[in-house]
């Protein structure tokens, strides 16, 4: 292999890692006019493009299609039997990833203004590193190196050849029969896929109940739809060993249960890509789990090198990564303090029916908060679409502001989008009632959720002295 490419030159901003956070870091930074190198060592566009978002939302895309064909005959629409051909499915998905890759290549990099270059970075010094072994030397730098992964210790695991988000797209065609370890949103997003194109799957998650984050009403309803589609869902007994090989295999439970599978797909969680790194020689600081520690304007422990995205530990989110780039490349080029804000980090789970939510938890919210629920099966355009599975429910603080959500239903995360604002602009809901809304939409249950605290609040105590006096002043009159 032959050496890269590099500057003679200090550049200004040494990026690494060329996923979301690394793509929009370089590309802003270049903006401003700094000379800034991005290096990645595998593929420009990262896990979003390659291995996550992506191809996830393009396979489910295939698995609705196939779920709507076969559930059609409840509108009076006939399409026959239903065919799920696997390797067209796959073919389809890599086709979504070639048709956006152009915009994460190297040459839209280059085009931005910032040069790029391929190999392993490895920090050396508080301002230098080599990418595979030739020197670099920066003013700042910026670590964007991901996640990947988890495989637990699990007697036997090895033996069978277990798939991760990272491997399972180069299959040449849909497995037989999947076990999929682990009920978080990668897990039941996948698991959700494969059964509706017609795979038998095993769910199996440690905690006693599927998405263990999410309000637990949220996690009653993902888990019936998935038993629907045919998802074998077991919860609360944790895998205590496998047995078999590339072939196929049991997974043996702690609770005494076992499910076979042809192939078994991990996705336990995440860690973070820092070993081999050299942040050691370059004093930045990683936490226990090997999270690059930052402050709250993504500074580590070395004031000239910063972090952005999966590798911070924080959401590991396609659009927290592109906001941290940003933040964090101008925090870098410019000298600027812009700090990061969790508190309004929306999320989605994209089943069907989607989970969405944003800001304070739903589920046993502080005294001083109030819940309104409400839920699809008073939605006209979820009984006409026959989609009454799911609900809104908003967390209200005392001056009626709304501090958290929880959307579940069809295009939960498009719902979402207003009520993140609201969070993060300390919007009432009186503020939400005051906007007119387009009638129908699956946002009607939200807006129902913001009139009911409205109302409730017309006919408290204080409220009622009010419209009482006016009453009377107007009779005097
Ligand atoms: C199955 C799945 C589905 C997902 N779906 C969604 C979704 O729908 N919506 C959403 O918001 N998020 C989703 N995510 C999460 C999202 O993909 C990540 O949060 C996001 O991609 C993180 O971006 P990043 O830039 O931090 O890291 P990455 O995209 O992982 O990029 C890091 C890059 O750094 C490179 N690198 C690492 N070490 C070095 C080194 N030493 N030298 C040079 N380069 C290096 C890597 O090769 C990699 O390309 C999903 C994740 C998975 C696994
Ligand atoms: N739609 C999206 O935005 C999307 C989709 C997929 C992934 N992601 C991101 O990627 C991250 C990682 O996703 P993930 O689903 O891999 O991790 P996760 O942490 O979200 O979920 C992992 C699940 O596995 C369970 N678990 C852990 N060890 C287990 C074991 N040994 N046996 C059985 N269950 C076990 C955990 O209790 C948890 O519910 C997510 O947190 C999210 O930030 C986002």
């Amino acid at each position: 292999m032959s050496a890269p490419a590099l500057p003679r030159h200090r550049v200004d901003l040494l990026v690494v890692g060329a996923g979301t956070a690394g793509l929009v870091g370089a590309q802003v930074a270049a903006a401003t006019g700094a000379r800034v190198l991005l290096v990645e060592r595998a593929r420009f566009g990262g896990d979003c493009l390659w291995t996550g978002c992506v191809p996830s939302k393009a396979l489910l895309a295939a698995a609705h299609a196939a779920a709507d064909a076969r559930a059609a005959s409840r509108y009076g629409v006939h399409v026959g039997d239903v065919r799920v051909d696997g390797p067209a499915v796959l073919a389809a998905v890599r086709q979504a990833i070639t048709t956006i890759e152009p915009v994460d290549s190297p040459e839209a990099v280059r085009a931005s203004g910032a040069g790029t270059a391929t190999g392993d970075v490895r920090f050396t010094g508080r301002d230098r590193a080599e990418v595979d072994g030739v020197p670099v030397r920066f003013r700042q730098a910026l670590v964007c190196t991901g996640s990947a992964p988890d495989l637990p210790e699990l007697p036997g695991l090895a033996d069978v050849d277990p798939l991760t988000t990272d491997s399972l797209w180069d299959l040449p065609d849909l497995p037989a029969r999947l076990a999929v370890l682990g009920g978080g949103t990668s897990g039941c997003e996948l698991a959700q896929a494969f059964a509706r194109l017609g795979v038998p799957v095993t769910l199996v998650e440690a905690a006693d109940r599927l998405l263990p984050g999410e309000d637990p009403a949220a996690s009653a309803v993902v888990a019936d739809a998935l038993r629907r589609d045919g998802v074998d869902v077991r919860t609360g007994g944790a895998p205590v060993r496998v047995t078999g090989g590339p072939q196929g295999g049991t997974l043996h439970l702690s609770d005494g249960g076992t499910a076979g599978f042809t192939r078994l797909l991990v996705a336990v969680g995440r860690t973070p890509r820092t070993a081999g790194l050299g942040l050691d020689a370059a004093d930045v600081a990683v936490d226990g789990r090997g999270c690059v520690v930052v402050d709250d304007a993504l500074r580590t422990t070395n004031p000239r090198i910063w972090a952005a995205g999966d590798v911070t530990g924080h959401p590991a989110y396609t659009h927290v990564a592109g906001v941290h780039g940003n933040t964090a490349a101008l925090n870098a080029v410019l000298g600027l303090r812009r700090r990061i804000d969790l508190s309004a980090v929306p999320r989605v789970t994209f089943t069907r029916p989607e989970v969405a939510a944003v800001g304070e938890p739903t589920a046993d919210p502080g005294p001083d908060r109030q819940v309104h629920t409400q839920g699809l099966d008073h939605a006209d355009r979820a009984i006409a679409e026959q989609a009454t599975e799911g609900f809104t429910r908003l967390v209200v603080d005392g001056r009626h502001r709304v501090r958290g959500a929880t959307v579940v239903g069809p295009r939960a995360g498009e719902a979402l989008a207003e009520l993140t604002l609201a969070v993060s602009r300390g919007l009432t809901t009186a503020h939400l009632t005051g906007a007119v809304h387009p009638y129908p939409t699956y946002a009607d249950p939200q807006w129902n959720a913001a009139i009911a605290d409205v109302r409730a609040r017309l006919t408290g105590r204080s409220a009622m002295l009010a419209v009482t006096a006016l009453r009377w002043v107007r009779r005097v009159r």
